[in-house]
């Protein structure tokens, strides 16, 4: 649909809908059952990873043909045809609506870098399935042969496994100049009940100087709760943790699930003292997280850089927060060692 509105409205505008089609695409393929797992260079991937990204390049890049995007997934190119309902021209009509910043007005296609999370959280996607794939017999031939195992037990074991999938998201973030300006976080787990209808998936998009949409945020909590990894943690990121000084950790899986954490106030700070993530996984969550006021930095307080040629690893670290206020209290509680540690 061609549209009036500037540039980096209309790729917001894009992105938000592709993003909900690749999320159909990854709950397509764990419904499948056959996952089809593989070790990437540095990383597993899945099915799911595979063809989200297909969908989303494929989509954009025939929109925005000198926009450099750039994805997660780096395996052989498919030989495939891709499916003609995978190419997504539509965009979101809310979006194309917003009144542009004056500075981003006459952003060019070949000043923009998009960078792409096909599906952030493929670790809790993996053991999600794990329940979900073992068949009914399967499962009660489990709890039969271990008289140990309570009913209670097992159900609470079925619910947080399949509580896992709610840790994914599909990123897409828009940067200018090294900078994210725009970002889409959708959660194809997500759960609303409509009229006694369960809907799944929910979407939140965020615009510098404008703020975010599809989602309202909630107030932080009244006492320091941190979000962190669940599945990457090692002795540095566990340091980290300890100086915070906080009532509650909460584990969880995703960089762009823990940014939802701190939009949905059950959490006010974001700690991940660990070279793991990448360019991918932070750039949207940043976009959508600075847009709704809050703040995502490296854990010295240094913001990244997204310029296609920057190198992908964030090296030093994840740290974010709701607001500038305990952005600062957590990068003056980081010890100097850990932050020498980590820029080693
Ligand atoms: N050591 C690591 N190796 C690969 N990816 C990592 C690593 N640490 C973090 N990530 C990526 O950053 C995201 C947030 O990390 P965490 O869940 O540990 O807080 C992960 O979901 C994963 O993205 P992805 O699932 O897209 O591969
Ligand atoms: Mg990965
Ligand atoms: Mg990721
Ligand atoms: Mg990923």
């Amino acid at each position: 649909m061609a549209s009036s509105a500037p540039l980096v409205v209309r790729l917001l505008a894009s992105s938000v809908s592709v993003a909900s089609r690749a999320g159909k695409i990854v709950r397509d393929v764990m419904s499948k059952g056959e996952l089809g797992m593989f070790q990437g260079k540095d990383d597993y991937q899945t099915e799911a990873d595979r063809s989200a990204q297909r969908c989303i390049v494929a989509s954009l890049s025939a929109q925005y043909p000198k926009v450099n995007i750039i994805g997660e997934e780096d395996g052989p190119e498919s030989e495939s045809e891709l499916p003609s309902d995978w190419i997504i021209s539509e965009a979101d009509k809310e979006v194309l609506s917003l009144e542009c910043p004056v500075n981003l007005h006459s952003v060019k296609e070949e000043d923009i870098v998009v960078w792409v999370d096909p599906l952030d959280g493929t670790s809790e996607y993996t053991q999600g399935a794990l329940m979900l794939k073992r068949d009914p017999w399967e499962r009660w031939k489990m709890y039969l042969t271990h008289p140990l195992i309570s009913i209670k037990w097992y159900l609470s074991l079925l619910q947080s496994h399949y509580g896992f999938l709610e840790h994914v998201t599909v990123l897409i973030g828009i940067s200018v100049n090294d900078k994210p300006v725009a970002g889409v976080i959708h959660q194809p787990y997500y759960k609303t009940m409509l009229g006694g209808e369960k809907i799944l998936g929910r979407t939140i998009w965020g615009l510098q100087e404008v703020g975010v949409g599809g989602f309202t945020p909630a107030p932080p909590p009244d006492s320091l709760i941190i979000t962190t990894t669940r599945s990457h943690s090692n002795p540095l990121v566990e340091k980290a943790l300890q100086v915070m000084n906080a009532g509650q950790i909460v584990r969880v899986g995703g960089a762009g699930y823990k940014v939802f954490q701190l939009l949905e106030g059950k959490a006010s700070i974001y700690v991940f003292a660990s070279s793991g993530c990448k360019k991918w996984d932070t750039c949207a969550p940043e976009a959508v997280l600075s847009a709704a006021g809050g703040k995502l930095t490296d854990i010295l307080g240094n913001y990244y850089k997204y310029g296609g040629s920057e190198s992908r690893p964030n090296k030093t670290g994840v740290l974010a927060a709701v607001n500038d206020e305990l952005h600062s209290y957590a990068v003056k509680r980081i010890p100097q060692e850990l932050k020498d540690a980590l820029s080693k």
